[in-house]
């Protein structure tokens, strides 16, 4: 059942270049971290029936190349991180469990957020990618504009393929697709004339909290799925444990509080606004949906519902008083 939230949602009008017909419609999701993009552009795609691109899991696959490679800044290593990316095959695939219905939408109302895995030159980084040191590392990497401009070609190429298959009709033939795509600059920079634009913001504490109560969740489910402790054991456990801290075959180290990953989050939102090359900025046409008190399954129907107007089809949730 949806609870009467009391969240912020600030509409815009889309501006007339946006009304013209596109084969393909566009939803962008920009936001600071942990502000619910992604679980949120992960449900909005699947009940739309889009495709879901996640641009941050490129820029943390660029962070972990430049790991990898020694090149990180300020290391004294001289850094073609673009090139790193530049010359690596990046795929991101969503994926249903079975009892998660067909994308396209139920009439239950039933939120699904399909799993993504995150492929970087064939090898499964989902887990890799999400450590606190590629988190510390994200955003300087993220800050260099040849690493953008790599990155935007490929978010581009990525986008294509997906509204292409999103837009597959069943037996042959292709019916209007589209992308739902999240990140920092998707709807000022990547794609400005996105049919629909999101700001997805939470209080600092706020998002803070759902990060730490994630990771809580992940690292329990880890240390259930893993087998009685065994030297052998104890490394799988370690590189299950999702966002854990330490090399691969290591404990976990000690778990971070709240108030660490409010500061570390404070700190990349900082970095992210304040970088010279496309920073975190709300599009003067977009959304803007504070989600505080907003519980997640009102905010993936409005977000479903906006979509669903400007693509000329009817509301499907008009319980909420939007
Ligand atoms: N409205 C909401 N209320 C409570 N939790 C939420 C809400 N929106 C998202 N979340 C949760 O917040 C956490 C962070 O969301 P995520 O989608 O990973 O954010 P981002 O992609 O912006 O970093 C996830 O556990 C998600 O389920
Ligand atoms: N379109 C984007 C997406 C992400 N980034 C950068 C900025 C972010 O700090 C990092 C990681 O983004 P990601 O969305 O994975 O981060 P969170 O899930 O919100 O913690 O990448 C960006 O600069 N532009």
């Amino acid at each position: 059942m949806l609870s009467r939230a009391c969240g912020v949602l600030r509409r815009a009008a889309a501006p007339a270049s946006q009304l013209l017909p596109r084969r393909a419609f566009t939803v962008a999701i920009d936001g600071p971290a942990a502000s619910g993009k992604s679980s949120t552009a992960r449900a909005v795609a699947h009940e739309l029936g889009f495709g879901y691109i996640d641009s941050g899991s490129i820029y943390r696959c660029a962070a972990l190349l430049a790991l990898r490679a020694g090149a990180v800044p300020g290391s004294g290593e001289r850094s073609d991180v673009a090139g790193l990316v530049g010359r690596a095959s990046i795929d991101i695939r969503t994926r249903l469990s079975p009892d998660h219905p067909a994308p396209g939408g139920t009439d239950t109302g039933r939120v699904v957020v399909p799993d993504v895995q995150v492929l970087l030159d064939g090898e499964d980084v989902s887990q890799a990618i999400r450590t606190p040191e590629i988190n510390r590392l994200v955003a300087a990497i993220a800050s260099d504009s040849a690493v953008r401009d790599t990155v935007l070609r490929i978010q581009q190429a990525l986008a294509g393929a997906a509204e292409t298959k999103s837009g597959a009709a069943p037996g042959g033939g292709s019916a209007p697709g589209g992308v739902v795509m999240d990140g920092r600059d998707i709807g000022t920079t990547v794609f400005p004339g996105a049919e629909l634009k999101i700001y997805l913001d939470a209080s600092a504490m706020a998002r803070a909290i759902r990060r730490w109560d994630e990771m809580n969740r992940q690292m329990k489910d880890a240390k259930a799925k893993a087998p009685a402790a065994s030297p052998e054991a104890g490394g799988a456990g370690g590189q299950d444990g999702p966002r854990a801290e330490g090399a691969a075959g290591q404990a976990p180290a000690e778990y971070p509080s709240v108030e660490s990953i409010a500061r570390e989050l404070e700190e990349r939102d900082y970095a992210d606004i304040n970088r010279k090359h496309s920073p975190l900025r709300i599009a003067s046409d977009a959304v803007v949906i504070d989600n505080t008190s907003m519980t997640f399954e009102r905010q993936v129907h409005a977000i479903v519902d906006l979509a669903r107007e400007r693509m000329g089809l009817p509301r499907k949730y008009d319980d909420d008083d939007l």
